[in-house]
């Protein structure tokens, strides 16, 4: 079952209520937030306050990816401001499996998130305790940029890792998707997808985003 989120980067920021409210009417499965420090990524973007706001205009589950550093040191604001998944990166996790078990300790679903140059095998000991993975399909930092097409062979690799261990974690991708590119990672077998200007650019509007790219998915 294919899930849509949309990335509110790509919303218009100075009416974000009435765009979150569009996307969760349109169909969307998840809002996707993308939470930049301007040191582990180069952007900077919102903070807990704007999850707050978005969590009061929406039902829908909040998936809260995290591109700070230390982000043991702010799990707790994100859960309080009333993030659902919150995702971390491998790559500044010292300790991964603490944070990823801190995140559930907070009653939270926790994310493990990859970045295009980062092996799967980084989270091989963590995969029992993960309730998605997130393999990022562009450098993290900007919307509207390429979708790389190695993330293929490395959701490839995730959900063989994933099988081995009899494992149904969900393989979340994010970048670079639209109607044109998500067949391919769903074959992989992701079933979850981040769209930012794939869903908030579309010529048609935000329902018809997300329903090409359900019947693109084709699985
Ligand atoms: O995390 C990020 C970027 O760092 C993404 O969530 C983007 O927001 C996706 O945007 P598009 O590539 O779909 O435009």
């Amino acid at each position: 079952m294919v899930k849509i989120c949309p990335s509110i980067l790509s919303a218009d920021f100075a009416r974000l209520g009435e765009e979150v409210k569009a996307v969760s009417r349109a169909g969307a499965d998840y809002i996707h937030v993308d939470v930049m420090d301007g040191h582990f990524v180069p952007n900077l973007t919102l903070g807990p306050p704007i999850v707050k706001a978005v969590r009061q205009v929406t039902d829908l589950p909040l998936d809260v990816h995290l591109m700070i550093d230390n982000p043991d040191e702010y799990l707790e604001d994100y859960a309080k401001a009333g993030a659902d998944f919150i995702g971390v990166h491998a790559e500044v996790c010292t300790h991964l499996h603490r944070s990823l078990g801190r995140i559930k300790e907070l009653g939270k679903k926790s994310c493990v998130v990859l970045n295009p140059a980062t092996s799967p095998a980084a989270i091989e000991y963590v995969l029992d305790m993960v309730d998605m993975i997130l393999v990022m399909s562009v450098n993290p930092g900007f919307g509207g940029q390429k979708f790389i097409p190695s993330s293929i062979a490395k959701i490839k690799a995730i959900k063989e890792m994933l099988d081995a261990r009899s494992l149904s974690v969900p393989i979340q991708v994010d970048g670079g998707i639209t109607a044109e590119t998500i067949k391919d990672p769903a074959l992989a077998g992701a079933t979850v997808f981040v769209s930012g200007t794939g869903v908030f650019g579309h010529k048609d509007g935000y329902q018809a985003a997300m329903e090409e790219m359900r019947n693109a998915a084709g699985v």
